[in-house]
């Protein structure tokens, strides 16, 4: 019998499918050297965004000889050492498309929410305020939006925000991309000094240091807003609340930290911050579409280890 380890949650429909085939699935939150040991008897692991899979814990769980495959529920694969886990004959997959909308709609939703002070009306109102002349808020039809990172999900908030009415910037290593003439491809620098809005949609890479930091704040226009969806660590958060206090950010959404779960309370108590807690891919519709991709990968994982035979199973 084949055997699963989650450690970080999966959805329902995925767990009974997988149960179809006869497998094990172990549903317990471990970490580190624990979570190693736990996998000496495991085939397969998968995770969310909670566990940092070292190669400690790979050289732990390769004692048993058994791991053959970690599935990262969503795209980010910044928190496995994937070079090692395939020195290792461990294959790494992800769900790259399953959460793309949903992150794009609360990107757009956020910007949203920072240019007409939802965010801080809603705690203040609840403090007895009613601050209707302080907060005069921006359309945002017209407004130029820089987008950092135009793979899957800054395509979608692309399109959602031209749609609109904004005029879209954006920057993305590939360079310009076929198919997107209604934006406008600039360089790096372009972006920042232009965007009224800026948004991150890249990945993080390993040593990667930040994307942004004091220096290029200082290159952004006074009082643009600022999203990062993306990942924590591109973004320096001391420099951020450097550019909050200073006026040259109005205001910030951010559902990704540097230190996770860790709350930076200086940085989410900040008014003009709009934070949530790495909720991106939190829907129904996205969690579902992850489990679909996640029994998939099982499913073939399965069939080519013969472990199973191909039963044409609906997934
Ligand atoms: N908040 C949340 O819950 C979620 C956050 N995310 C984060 O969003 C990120 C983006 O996801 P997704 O859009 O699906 O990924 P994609 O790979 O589709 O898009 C990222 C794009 O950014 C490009 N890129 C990479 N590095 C840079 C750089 N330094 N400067 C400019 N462009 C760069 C990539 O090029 P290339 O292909 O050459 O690398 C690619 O075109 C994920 O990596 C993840 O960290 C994702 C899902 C949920
Ligand atoms: O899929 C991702 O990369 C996320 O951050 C959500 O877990």
């Amino acid at each position: 019998m084949c055997k699963i380890l989650v450690t970080d949650g999966m959805n329902r429909n995925a767990v009974n499918n997988l149960r179809k085939f006869n497998i094990d699935v172990e549903h317990k939150f471990y970490d580190g050297m624990e979570l190693g040991e736990k996998l000496k008897d495991k085939e397969v692991l998968v995770i969310r965004s909670k566990n940092v899979i070292t190669k400690e814990i790979i050289d732990k769980a390769c004692e048993g000889n058994t791991l053959k495959l970690i599935i990262r529920s969503g795209v980010g694969l910044d928190n496995i050492d994937v070079e090692y886990a395939n020195k290792k004959g461990i294959k790494v997959f992800n769900t790259p498309n399953a959460s793309t909308r949903s992150v794009a709609e609360l990107t757009i939703g956020q910007i949203i929410t920072l240019s007409r002070f939802i965010n801080i009306s809603n705690i203040t109102m609840r403090h007895g305020q009613w601050n209707k002349t302080k907060y005069v808020g921006t359309e945002i039809f017209g407004k130029t939006l820089g987008i950092i990172g135009l793979g899957r999900i800054g395509k979608t908030v692309a399109k959602m925000a031209h749609d609109l009415g904004m005029n879209i910037i954006y920057y993305d290593i590939l360079g310009e991309m076929n198919s997107c003439e209604d934006y406008t491809f600039c360089n790096f620098e372009e972006v920042l000094k232009n965007a009224d809005f800026l948004t991150i949609h890249i990945p993080l890479e390993r040593n990667q240091g930040y994307l942004i930091g004091r220096k290029e704040f200082n290159m952004m226009k006074d009082r643009v807003y600022f999203i990062n969806h993306a990942r924590g660590g591109l973004v320096c958060e001391k420099a951020l609340i450097e550019a909050l206090d200073n006026g040259k950010v109005e205001a910030t959404a951010l559902d990704v930290y540097e230190e996770e779960p860790k709350v930076n309370l200086e940085l989410v108590n900040h008014p003009m911050v709009s934070p949530t807690p790495h909720l991106g891919a939190s829907t129904v519709e996205a969690q579902e579409r992850i489990g679909k991709e996640i029994v998939k990968i099982i499913y073939n994982f399965l069939v080519e280890e013969e472990i199973i035979d191909d039963m044409k199973i609906a997934l």
